[in-house]
């Protein structure tokens, strides 16, 4: 039998307590910040990269250049290089910006930004030694007029402080911007995923252009737009979302009587909202905010709430991709029948803005079977993992796609493309991975509303596709019998069989194009039966003489025996013309401008 274990006194355990450090929670934890596993290390590790590359590139109103190198080094050590043309980082900070967890630019300010913690690169370099045990190398530049600086850097983690192994003035070719290289263990089993997150990342942001070289495999994710995304401006906290530890905190720091420091502290409040959370809180406007009690902090903060102050300004701190450009970047990456895209007026949760994006793709290219691609996506970043756990999710379950005419099991099926895109100060996310949104009642009834405005507009697509269909095959079925009655009336009547193109060509709708010869005169007439106008141009290969065609060709060109003839021709829908020259009517015609299912080309000199 084991010997009785002896319980510890709180001597002994005193002996055992002690600080921990934020490096070593996280180098315990590491699942926590997204690197549970070496397959999935590789994609945090890009992702955290690339969005500070995105990042830096917008506060510093630049169009982002980014190149990513994903290389194979020896057994299954991997090495991750991110460059960007970025503002670059000045050498006093590149030790604390990759060496030190919770250290960053965005944690204090109220604005739109993927990174917001201060932790997801440093975690990275903290993931690459610890697999690896390889510090990171950076090399950064701020300028034209400044010199390059490089870095070997690691993390102590039992002090969170950075490690500086190299530092050296070097030469760059970049006159500003940063790049990084971490090596760690890993393995590619995740490329499939990895070049979706590149995909989603150059959907939502149309203006970057990224060039990859994956394990020998290069990639380009073009832009889709030149204009660079104006950057979010900080705002100052809304009182509707102050909590008492922050109210405190604000508040003992400030030097100014309460009124004052309520209209300079707080967005939205004017000296009228001011005197009535005042009231409401039973506190003089001329008491200093730095001597508040306990006691007064507790009353005003409810105060705060329970005042009429109007909804942040979204419009300055956000910055939504918007409908066209969202289009535009699902255009570029997918093929589809119908693609709509809603943005949401701006919103607010707990006093923190927000505005809910939309897409919806289609038909096209998309798998016919199946559920549905969902994309989903907060301050424009591509969210890959935990899609069962993100409100989003749980949103498109929740609406009933079958009013929109589209199959459902849970999520809907077919071939259709959803895109949900979060844009707040403040994502709620369920964990410091950043995978998953949290269940925020008024973000879901925002995406909800885009979802089911989306839905509408697929149903009308779909119905007038149907019914489209639904004319055109009526159209068919009697075009098929109108040459047979055709020939029985010839018959009857004893005359030759009449040219029934322009009957066809009206009732399908088409454009119709006929030759003719007829006592040495070509003819080529074109007839627009089509509901539109036609941009079209004419070639014409013949060994007839074209120069004296009339109207004259805009383009003639020499091919001993033939020539060929050029005409551009705008069309209204309804409106014909016809070009005339004289000849056998040998060789051939061709017509671009118009969908080869909406022409009929009749050369009666063959028939
Ligand atoms: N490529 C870069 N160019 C310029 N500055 C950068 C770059 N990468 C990081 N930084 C700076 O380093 C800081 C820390 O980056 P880090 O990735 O650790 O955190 P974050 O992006 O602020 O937030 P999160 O942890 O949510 O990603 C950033 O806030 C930014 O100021």
């Amino acid at each position: 039998m084991a010997p009785p274990v002896k319980p510890a006194s709180a001597d002994e355990l005193a002996k055992q307590q002690r600080s921990i450090s934020v490096a070593e929670f996280f180098e315990k934890n590491k699942h926590l910040l997204g690197f549970d596993s070496p397959t999935r290390g590789i994609v945090t590790t890009v992702k955290e990269a690339i969005d500070n590359a995105l990042d830096a590139c917008e506060e510093a109103g630049v169009l982002p250049d980014i190149y990513l190198g994903i290389f194979r080094m020896e057994g299954d050590i991997f090495k991750v290089v991110v460059e960007d043309n970025g503002p670059g980082i000045v050498p006093d900070n590149i030790p604390y910006v990759f060496g030190k967890l919770l250290y960053g630019s965005r944690f204090h300010q109220i604005r739109q930004s993927r990174g917001q913690q201060g932790i997801g690169i440093s975690a990275a370099v903290l993931y690459a030694q610890l697999t690896s045990g390889r510090p990171t190398l950076v090399i950064s530049r701020c300028g034209s007029d400044r010199p390059a600086y490089r870095f070997r850097i690691q993390i102590k983690t039992e002090t969170n402080e950075p490690e500086i192994l190299e530092k050296e003035e070097t030469t760059w070719d970049r006159i500003h911007g940063t790049r990084i290289e971490i090596e760690f263990k890993s393995s590619l089993t995740a490329r499939k995923r990895l070049v979706e997150y590149l995909r989603y990342t150059s959907v939502v942001n149309p203006h970057a252009r990224i060039r990859v070289e994956l394990d020998g495999e290069a990639i380009l994710f073009d832009r889709a737009s030149d204009e660079p995304i104006i950057p979010p401006q900080a705002i100052l906290p809304h009182p509707h979302g102050v909590e008492l530890g922050e109210l405190k905190r604000i508040a003992a720091g400030s030097t100014e009587p309460l009124e004052l420091f309520l209209v300079n502290s707080f967005s939205r409040v004017g000296q009228k909202t001011a005197t009535e959370i005042l009231g409401l809180a039973g506190l003089k406007p001329n008491k200093k905010a730095s001597t508040l009690s306990p006691d007064d902090l507790a009353k005003l903060q409810v105060a705060m709430q329970q005042a009429k102050v109007p909804p942040p300004l979204g419009g300055q701190c956000l910055s939504p991709i918007g409908e066209v450009l969202i289009r535009q970047g699902l255009e570029k990456e997918y093929e589809f029948d119908f693609c709509s895209a809603r943005t949401r007026p701006a919103s607010v949760y707990h006093g923190h803005p927000f505005i809910v994006e939309a897409a919806i793709g289609y038909g096209g290219k998309l798998e016919s079977e199946g559920t549905a691609r969902i994309m989903r996506f907060a301050n424009r970043v591509p969210l890959m993992y935990q899609q069962g756990a993100c409100a989003i999710t749980g949103c498109i379950s929740s609406v009933n796609w079958k009013t929109y005419s589209i199959s459902q099991s849970g999520l809907p099926t077919g071939p259709v493309l959803l895109l949900i895109h979060v844009a707040s100060t403040n994502v709620p996310f369920t964990s410091e991975s950043k995978d998953a949104i949290a269940s925020i009642p008024d973000i879901e009834r925002e995406v909800t509303l885009a979802l089911q405005e989306l839905g509408r507009d697929l149903k009308t697509f779909l119905s007038r596709r149907d019914k489209s269909r639904q004319t055109e095959e009526r159209a068919r079925a009697i075009c098929a019998i109108i040459p047979e009655i055709a020939e029985k009336i010839s018959e009857t009547i004893e005359k030759p069989v009449p040219d029934i193109s322009p009957i066809e060509g009206q009732i399908m709708k088409r454009l119709v194009a006929k030759k003719k010869t007829e006592n040495g005169t070509v003819t080529i007439s074109l007839q627009n039966y089509t509901a539109h106008a036609l941009d079209l141009t004419l070639y014409i290969i013949t060994s007839d003489d074209l120069k004296k065609a009339e109207p004259e060709a805009v383009f003639i060109e020499e091919m001993d025996p033939d020539h060929s003839g050029v005409w551009q021709i705008r069309l209204a829908a309804g409106e014909n013309w016809r070009v005339t020259y004289q000849g056998t009517g040998n060789g051939m015609i061709d017509i671009r401008g118009v969908d080869e299912k909406k022409k009929v080309v009749v050369d009666l000199d063959r028939s």
